[in-house]
């Protein structure tokens, strides 16, 4: 494997006395969608400012696309496109105006500026809205044209802080597809911070989970999970036809089977939380018992009873 894109290091930010980041050691590989998440005032901000340059770290280091942050932000912002949290966009001007006006500053003479602005407008889908101005643009239309205004300079790298802020269920999930896309089409390193989880969790390849400072855990959903819920990661449902009676006359025989841990009964569900895969051997037991089965679901840990979780062990 490459060497990762973003590499940080026993990172640490004090403001006084108060440690902002604390011990932060994260790598991030070409191509992925890193989640940053945690509540307000975790430290997302903080670190992604470190990893622009914008802050100097109180030690430790960041390294992206090869350039050491604190010493050689100027490279570093050559190369990776910053999406902060509040977007400005001069509001008299139009979407295409604004855009054009990045693409100065980055360089772009008139015309290739211009191509590269329409080209960025028609990747985000504001094609059609190019020629209003940015004062009438919805939240979420803006969030799409922060978004054209970071890739104009064909970054390696995005960071987004908080991109899903403000904006509505169904843009929501347009914009996570468009970052999920881009990604994917362009090969771009996503770095998203984020404190709605379920938002996350769409388009995430990794998570940071990242509370006071620091970060409590790092992997995919599904390490996340089995890591916290590991002894009895398995959680198994059974629908069945008829109304289970209460007490249940098989729920003393289950409870002898290798792996079960709990059952739970509510009206004709049954839910079995185990150690270890029971599912098939459920089923099994239901038909040899002449239930009718309707539905079987095993249960996912999400990002959010992660997140929870998590929470509960730091506070203990
Ligand atoms: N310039 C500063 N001076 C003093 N304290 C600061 C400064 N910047 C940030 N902090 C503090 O550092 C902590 C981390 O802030 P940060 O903005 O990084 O959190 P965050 O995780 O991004 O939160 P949010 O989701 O609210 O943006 C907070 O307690 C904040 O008050």
């Amino acid at each position: 494997m490459n060497d990762p894109i973003i590499q940080i290091r026993n990172l640490s930010k004090s403001y006084g006395s108060f440690r902002a980041v604390e011990g932060l050691n994260l790598d991030v590989h070409q191509g992925e969608i890193f989640g940053l998440l945690g509540p307000n005032g975790a430290g997302k901000t903080t670190t992604i400012l470190m990893m622009l340059g914008l802050t100097e770290p109180s030690g430790g280091s960041v390294q992206v696309c090869g350039y050491q942050s604190a010493s050689n932000p100027i490279p570093v912002k050559r190369k990776v496109g910053y999406m902060p949290d509040s977007l400005g966009f001069y509001d008299h001007m139009t979407a295409l105006e604004n855009l054009m006006y990045i693409a100065r500053l980055n360089g772009f003479e008139e015309t290739a500026g211009k191509k590269r602005a329409l080209e960025m407008m028609e990747i985000v889908g504001l094609s059609t809205e190019k020629d209003k101005k940015t004062g009438a643009y919805s939240r979420g239309m803006k969030q799409r044209l922060g978004l054209a205004e970071v890739l104009i300079k064909k970054p390696e790298v995005i960071i987004l802080d908080e991109p899903t802020l403000g904006i509505d269920p169904s843009g929501v999930k347009d914009f996570l597809s468009l970052i999920k896309s881009l990604s994917r089409d362009q090969g771009i390193t996503v770095l998203l911070s984020s404190h709605h989880l379920h938002h996350v969790q769409q388009i995430c390849d990794r998570v940071g989970i990242f509370v006071k400072g620091k970060l409590l855990a790092e992997g995919n959903i599904d390490t996340l999970s089995k890591t916290l819920f590991g002894h009895e990661g398995y959680v198994t449902s059974v629908k069945v036809a008829q109304e289970i009676p209460r007490p249940w006359p098989l729920e003393a025989e289950l409870m002898q089977w290798e792996g079960l841990k709990k059952i739970s009964i509510r009206d004709s569900e049954i839910e079995f939380t185990c150690t270890a895969d029971l599912t098939a051997a459920l089923v099994r037991f239901f038909v040899k018992e002449d239930y009718d089965v309707l539905s079987v679901s095993q249960k996912d840990y999400g990002l959010d009873e992660i997140y929870q979780k998590y929470f509960e062990l730091e506070q203990r």
